[in-house]
């Protein structure tokens, strides 16, 4: 019990460093804060008398020390010195700018506003400082006040470079680009506001231009002039009666007559058949919509990779170059191999119209098209003849080859090439894939670098006896993720009961592993901690469904992508959701030892968990049909099957024979539900993993493993959950998220602290007899009885008492 509770404080203190580091409690802040305004004031203060002081101070600053000595400054010594160091040795009338910065680092301390806003205050308040300091420094160098000695030297540098005429343009430049990049002007914008100038200006003219012509017409006649002066006597009449008068109608009745009266009428008329312009009104954004699109321009993208930003992924020279890499044509084998197969066909009369090679890595494709009338059944028999005939082993007849109208005989070289793990990781289809999980298996018979999803995939199955590179397949599957993605977005759930093969991974642990709160190694080798696992997995996807359906996702991708694009909030429990590959080595020892237990949330998992991004590897030795139960066979499509020993085995995984056909060595047949196809495993040895690993271990990596919720055996579960003693041991954590949120629901428990629904309930209960929440209420959460943290704690002691 005791160690239990070590180890619940552990996780919680480990939970902890998660948080960002420098977190300063709210009276730091304050202290911070206010501090920070005050230098803003006391620099601002400093620098104003500066320049009326200034000058007299000179002599006080080599005389600091002696109290004798008085300074003009009005903050004496300290503020002529703050005011030289700043101006006179700085950047001149610019300081200001940093008695503006300190001052709003302030009251960003004191608001607790976000940090990335300052940062880029002060990444321009910097520019423009330099800027207007060369400014001065050019155009005012004789003020040395102005410029300060950065602007003059920086200047005098410039000047040496580029001359005058070079410093002036680079200035120009520097404003536009200023300009440009921070209160986004552009060349459109320009022109557009000088034409709406314009066009301001012109209306305005164009007014004044009527007013003229009202003038001259006024001038024209005298009948217009009398016109005039009643229109200016009836205006002054306006003046002090009301507008409304029958006077005022009067005079425009009367104007109605000159020239520009008709003008106006001409105007009315054309007012009655004006067009209506439909003014074009933006979409409204939803409130989240707007929130999300502010914080997104505010912050950028959310990153999951900020935390490790300076992860360097694995580069090539890890690696191993092998010499007898590519495919060398050894005539002469071809040739025999060829005379071989058309006397065996001839011998059973099955002539061959044309036959054609394709050189692989370690067999070759013969496809040949037999005459009219052949039966292709025919040579589909003959299978056991021709392998007999060209006295190999692992020979195999596809007949026909899907979407061609051929038959194809797959020899195997007699000079295998290995295929490295490099030369498919640099190939270009592995290195430009989009895929969400990438994954190099190797080369097809072609040699083509085979690149596979495992994100649609979306589970794998991989059997192969013993000796024929099941480890290096599993090897290679980690490798192609490891040098793919970053740690954020994928963590391993190993399991290696044979527990020395992915041993190695061990030194990434805290990049890339997840692993259960209480459990010390993150790679699973105790059969018995494989089914806390599992049963963890499937609360982590029920966790996960849950946070989809809250978001409104169907998919990892889609969930990821919006949290990316903060249109969801953490607050609610939201993260970004890594994808979980769980990879078993062995899995029918597990399941000899574990049977239903290991089955049940193994086949639960491959169910559901494709669209959570959980997904499974699973590799075993023997695959009977009791490993390889109906259930689990349904669940994964896509299975990978190494050499092995009879055909039923092959029948097993592959539903049909040719896994007993291969040559061994990361020779292996891959089926996705539909065509096999023939791939030489990509060859990543020991050493190989091992530099990787250490490549990666020796960077800065998170405080934990990713945790994975916890889970608790159902016996472990208590009913008399009244007495303190019975507690469940996150009891207290539970109160403080509750309290904390002021929302009394065992949702919101298992999301904060990654527990099933049962606990979550059976955390609730509790509380509800602590006196914490109040009673069931239907659909609604439940009440929060406790205001706060500080009240939980009283609670809590006089609980004890
Ligand atoms: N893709 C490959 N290319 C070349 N050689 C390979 C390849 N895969 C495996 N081998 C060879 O086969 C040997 C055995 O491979 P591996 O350890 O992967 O077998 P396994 O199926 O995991 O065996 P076990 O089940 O006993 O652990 C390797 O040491 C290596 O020499």
């Amino acid at each position: 019990m005791a160690k239990k509770k070590t180890n619940t404080k552990k996780t919680s203190s480990k939970k902890k460093l998660k948080a960002p580091s420098l977190k300063l409690s709210s009276q730091q802040k304050l202290i911070f804060g206010s501090f920070l305004v005050i230098l803003g004031v006391v620099l601002c203060v400093a620098f104003v008398s500066y320049f009326f002081t200034g000058i007299e101070d000179q002599s006080t600053l080599t005389n600091f020390t002696s109290r004798e000595v008085k300074a003009q400054n009005w903050l004496s010594k300290t503020g002529a010195w703050l005011s030289h160091f700043f101006i006179h040795n700085g950047f001149g009338v610019s300081a200001f700018i940093f008695a503006g910065l300190f001052f709003l680092s302030g009251v960003y301390v004191l608001m607790n506003l976000p940090k990335t806003r300052l940062r880029k205050h002060w990444f321009w308040g910097i520019l423009i400082a330099i800027w207007i300091a060369i400014f001065f420094g050019f155009f005012a160098h004789k003020n040395d006040m102005l410029g300060g000695t950065i602007g003059f030297e920086i200047n005098s540098f410039l000047q040496d470079y580029i001359g005058k005429i070079g410093t002036s343009l680079l200035l120009l430049l520097g404003l536009i680009t200023y300009l440009a990049i921070r209160f986004k002007v552009t060349f459109e914008g320009i022109v557009n506001a000088f034409k709406s100038a314009k066009k301001e200006v012109t209306d305005e003219l164009s007014k004044t231009k009527e007013d003229v012509i009202i003038a001259v017409d006024n001038n024209l006649s005298e009948e217009a002039e009398a016109i005039k002066s009643a229109f200016e006597v009836s205006l002054d009449d306006n003046k002090e009666t009301t507008p409304k008068t029958s006077s005022t109608k009067e005079p425009i009745v009367k104007v109605e007559v000159t020239p520009t009266v008709t003008e106006d009428e001409d105007v009315e008329e054309e007012d009655t058949n004006l067009e209506i312009k439909v003014e074009q009104i933006a979409e409204e954004q939803s409130e989240t919509d707007n929130l999300s699109n502010k914080l997104v321009e505010d912050f950028g993208e959310f990153d999951p990779t900020l935390e490790l930003s300076k992860y360097q992924f694995p580069h090539l020279e890890l690696l191993k170059k092998y010499d007898t890499e590519g495919i060398t044509i050894n005539q002469e084998e071809l040739e025999e191999n060829k005379n071989k197969i058309v006397e065996t066909l001839n011998n059973y009369k099955i002539g061959i119209a044309s036959i054609k090679a394709t050189i692989g890595p370690t067999v070759t494709l013969y496809e040949i098209v037999p005459e009219a009338g052949i039966r292709i059944s025919k040579i589909k028999n003959l299978e056991d003849d021709i392998a007999l005939s060209l006295s190999a082993l692992g020979i195999r007849i596809i007949a026909p080859i899907p979407g061609k109208g051929t038959i194809g005989i797959e020899v195997p070289n007699k000079n295998a090439t290995i295929v490295s793990m490099r030369s498919v990781i640099a190939s270009k289809k592995f290195q430009s894939s989009e895929m969400q999980l990438p994954i190099a298996l190797g080369k097809t018979i072609s040699n083509e670098t085979f690149v596979v999803d495992l994100a649609k995939m979306p589970h794998m199955l991989m059997a192969g006896a013993t000796g024929q590179g099941k480890s290096v397949g599993l090897n290679a599957v980690l490798t192609s993720l490891l040098y793919k993605k970053h740690p954020a977005e994928v963590k391993f759930v190993l399991v290696d009961p044979k527990k020395v093969e992915l041993t190695l991974f061990n030194k990434i642990e805290r990049h890339y592993l997840a692993k259960l709160p209480d459990s010390e190694d993150a790679i699973i080798t105790d059969n018995t901690k494989v089914i806390n696992t599992l049963n963890s997995l499937c609360i982590e996807m029920d966790n996960r469904y849950e946070l989809l359906k809250n978001a409104m996702c169907r998919n990892i991708a889609e969930y990821n992508r919006k949290f990316k694009d903060r249109k969801l909030n953490p607050n609610d429990g939201h993260q970004f959701l890594p994808y979980i590959v769980l990879v078993v080595d062995e899995f029918a020892d597990l399941i000899m030892t574990a049977g239903k237990e290991v089955e049940t949330p193994i086949a639960r998992l491959a169910q559901l968990a494709r669209a959570i991004g959980i997904h499974l590897i699973i590799a075993t030795q023997r695959p009977s049909v009791n490993v390889i139960t109906g259930i689990i066979k349904a669940n994964f499509p896509a299975r990978i099957a190494f050499r092995v020993t009879s055909k039923i085995d092959s029948r097993t995984i592959l539903d049909g024979a040719g896994a007993d056909q291969l040559i061994g060595r990361g020779d292996m047949l891959y089926t996705q539900g539909n065509d096999m196809i023939r791939i030489q495993c990509a060859f990543v040895d020991t050493p190989e993993v091992e530099k990787i690993t250490d490549f990666i271990g020796a960077q800065k990596a998170y405080p934990d493993a990713y945790l994975l919720p916890e889970y608790v055996g159902e016996e472990s579960g208590t009913s008399i959950d009244i007495d303190i003693a019975d507690r469940d041991k996150l009891f207290k954590d539970a109160a403080i998220v509750i309290v904390t949120a002021q929302q009394g629901s065992a949702s919101l428990l298992q999301r904060k602290l990654k527990l099933g629904y049962n606990r979550a309930g059976r955390l609730i209960d509790q509380l509800e007899a602590a006196g914490i929440v109040g009673p069931f209420e239907g659909s609604k959460a439940r009440q929060v009885l406790i205001p706060d943290l500080i009240a939980l704690d009283q609670h809590l002691e006089n609980e004890i008492q």
